[in-house]
This record gives structure tokens, sequence and C-alpha cells, in this order.
């Protein structure tokens, strides 16, 4: 390979290689829980942070900043689709180009955590290293 050749690795079709995950295009996080797979840099199939010595290293910054508002927004909020929409009626499609993202954002409307008003919360924080939310809780 000639000196200093771009290389960009395709990591959307190793993540999808049937080879190695079975049905690729089905949201099905459990898959990752017994397996040997980590997305770590260790495992050339799945690497969303890239692998060796240049691999991301905003990967434990990152982490926890996506993970831990998630997790918040899903305890404390029930979701539903907003105009009676149903979950086969997402429109999944994607915009290709370095990196692959949807084409349209996902709308979701949240309803406030189950019995809050009546349990006396009117406000919680949703807190994560370097994010803070501040929710205030009001009744229908
Ligand atoms: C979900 C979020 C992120 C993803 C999926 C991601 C993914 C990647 C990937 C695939 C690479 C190329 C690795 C390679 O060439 O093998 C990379 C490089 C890099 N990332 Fe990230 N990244 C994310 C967030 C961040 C954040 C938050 C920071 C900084 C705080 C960051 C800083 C960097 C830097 C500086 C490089 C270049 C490393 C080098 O060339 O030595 N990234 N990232």
């Amino acid at each position: 390979m000639p000196a200093k050749t771009k290389v960009l690795v395709n990591t959307w079709v190793l993540g999808r290689d049937p080879k190695h995950c079975d049905d690729p295009e089905t949201f099905y996080p459990k898959r990752f829980l017994n397996g040997s797979m980590d997305y770590m840099g260790t495992n050339y199939e799945f690497n969303p942070f890239g692998a060796g010595r240049r691999m991301c290293p905003g990967i434990t910054f990152v982490t926890p900043n996506l993970e831990l508002p998630l997790a918040q927004l899903l305890f404390h909020f029930d979701w539903k689709l907003p105009n009676g929409m149903r979950g086969e009626d997402l429109d999944m499609a994607e915009v290709f180009g370095v990196i692959v993202k949807r084409k349209n954002d996902i709308v979701l409307v949240p309803r406030r955590e189950k019995g809050a008003v009546e349990k006396g919360i009117t406000s919680f924080e949703l807190r994560c290293p370097f994010i803070v939310i501040q929710v205030e809780v009001k009744t229908e």
C-alpha cells in the first residue's frame, strides 16, 4: 500500500455481516449479553470506535454520556409514538456518508413518571457526568 494512502474501514458492513451476527437488522441488544463480542476494539467484527493504536480516545467519555441519560430517560418516563403511530410505521431510512445516520428524527412523546404527582414528586434531576437535565413534573 503506498505511503499516505487514506484507508476508511467500512464498519457499517462489518457490523452487519451475518457470518458474525445473526439477523443483524433486528434490534436485539441481548445478543451482546453472553457473547464474547464487545465494542472496545478487541473484536474486528464489531468496532464502532475503531481498533488498535488509533482507536477513538473518546470512548470512555462518550459511553457514560450516552448510556446514563438514555437509561434515566427510559426509567423516568413512559414513551409513546405520536398520533397513534405504531412501531412498524417508523421511518428507518438512513443517509449514507462517512458516517451513516437517520434520515429523519424519531419523534416520541414522553409521559411523566407513573404516579409522580401522587407521590409528591414535583421535579427531579437526570444526572450523568457532564449533563444535568432538570425535569418539572406537571399534571395533565
Ligand atoms: C459515539 C461517539 C463516538 C464514536 C462512535 C467515535 C468513533 C471513532 C472512530 C471510529 C474513530 C477512528 C478510529 C480508528 O481510526 O481506528 C475515532 C477517532 C477519534 N475520536 Fe471518536 N468517536 C466518538 C466520540 C468521540 C469523542 C466524544 C471524542 C472526544 C472527546 C472523540 C475523539 C476522537 C479522536 C481524537 C480520534 C482520533 C484518534 C487518532 O486518530 O489517534 N471521539 N472515533
